[in-house]
């Protein structure tokens, strides 16, 4: 028996806990099908949270995050909380989690699965190959550089401080070249270089780390022409490593690489084991409570919980070719079917995906 592996779920806002429920059915399935033993926990965050407890991140759920091995997220945040102070704002919880964790690296997997790529709304002939990963600097750069706002005689004033130390952007890089030694070995570093001071030491410490990686192929590439490469020739990227801002931009444009923003999966890792486990997309206020969210991106997560947190690597190979299968069978949840094509319910896609990890015989190898 394997020890017990302590995840704490956050499902938040709009869509998070319909997708949430999906993900965590999964993992129950992994359990049985591998001899795995996960103990869940659930905690409240975002606006739910607000509207219980009157902040976006309570101390019992910062407490939960610490103590657990995994944290698996839905998504938070809503047009109930927009108007809310900064400091109030469901959003604020999930920088919280990351800075309190410590997760400074965010890995964004954009994979095509066979056939989707006739539901992007790119062409077909363009997709082909689609393979990438960004990696995203998560803790710092503009998202946490101090804020000002201040009222002058001409009006208001905002500012908003984009700051980062060479030690921040050495680890990002790094983790990104380690990556690429064991994918295609090229890394496309993504920087505002001809304008920004922040990205000039960008790229000098891209260029300084590259020296340690003679094997892997490095290009600079400005972040709007980047934003252009990634839907005109994107297979031929392989890990785009970048900033904050610029990563949580080119990556929601990414996912349209692989049919919807609702199959992208997301890893928030720091210097040990935990790790925070999210969909890129967000709690999707226009489709919530309708049953129709796809959940892939909530699986593929935690499939990447059970391989970067838990090392459970057969277990996390399993659920991507579980969802790999259900796709492959046709099966259509309402982002990714075209007009004429039945689609599933958030809770049907989740379904199939364990019917599928239950009937096939997977190798029962790691209790680590
Ligand atoms: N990790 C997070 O918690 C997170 C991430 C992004 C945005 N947000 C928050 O979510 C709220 C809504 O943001 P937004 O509308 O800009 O982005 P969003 O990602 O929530 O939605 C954008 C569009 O994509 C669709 N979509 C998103 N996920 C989907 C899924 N799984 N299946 C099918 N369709 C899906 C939505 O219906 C919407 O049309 C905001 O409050 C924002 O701050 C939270
Ligand atoms: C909700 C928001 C704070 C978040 C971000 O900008 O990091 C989201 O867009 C994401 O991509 O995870
Ligand atoms: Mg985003």
């Amino acid at each position: 028996m394997s020890e017990v592996k302590k995840i704490a779920v956050l499902p938040g806002d709009g869509i998070g806990p319909e997708i949430t429920q999906e993900a965590v059915k999964v993992l129950q399935q992994v359990e049985k099908e591998f001899g795995f033993s996960f103990s869940i926990q659930y905690g409240m965050i975002g606006g739910g949270a607000i509207d219980r407890v009157g902040i976006p991140l309570p101390p019992e759920t910062m407490e939960l995050c610490e103590k657990s091995d995994a944290v698996l997220l839905g998504a938070v945040g809503g047009p109930d909380w927009d108007s809310y102070p900064p400091e109030l704002r469901p959003e604020q919880a999930l920088l919280g989690i990351r800075k309190g964790l410590g997760l400074y690296s965010n890995l964004r997997p954009v994979t095509l699965f066979a056939g989707l790529e006739n539901s992007s709304t790119l062409r077909p002939e363009v997709l082909a190959g689609v393979d990438l990963v960004v990696v995203r600097e998560l803790t710092g750069g503009i998202y946490f550089g101090d804020k000002e706002r201040t009222t002058t005689p001409e009006g208001e004033v905002a500012t908003d401080l984009l700051i980062y130390h060479e030690f921040e952007i050495e680890r990002i890089v790094r983790l990104a070249f380690e990556i690429a030694r064991g994918r295609k070995k090229r890394v496309t570093s993504v920087d505002k270089a001809n304008v920004l001071e922040s990205s000039r030491l960008w790229r000098e410490v891209v260029n300084r780390v590259a020296k340690d990686y003679p094997d892997v192929q490095v290009e600079h590439m400005l972040v709007d022409n980047c934003a252009m490469q990634i839907i005109r020739r994107p297979a031929t990227f392989d890990v785009i490593v970048t900033e904050n801002m610029f990563g949580d931009i080119l990556s929601d444009e990414a996912a349209i690489l692989t049919g919807s923003i609702g199959m992208l999966p997301s890893a928030s890792l720091g210097e040990g084991t935990i790790g925070l486990y999210e969909p890129v997309h967000g709690s999707a206020p226009d489709i919530a409570g309708q049953g129709v969210a796809n959940p892939a991106a909530a699986i593929l997560s935690a499939a990447l919980m059970l391989r970067h947190s838990f090392g459970y690597e057969a277990a996390a190979a399993a659920v991507e070719q579980a969802v790999r299968t259900v796709f492959e069978k046709g099966v259509r949840t309402p982002d990714l079917a075209s007009e004429n094509q039945l689609a599933v319910s958030t809770e049907e896609f989740g379904d199939l995906v364990v019917e599928e990890l239950r009937r096939t015989e997977w190798p029962i190898e790691e209790t680590a």
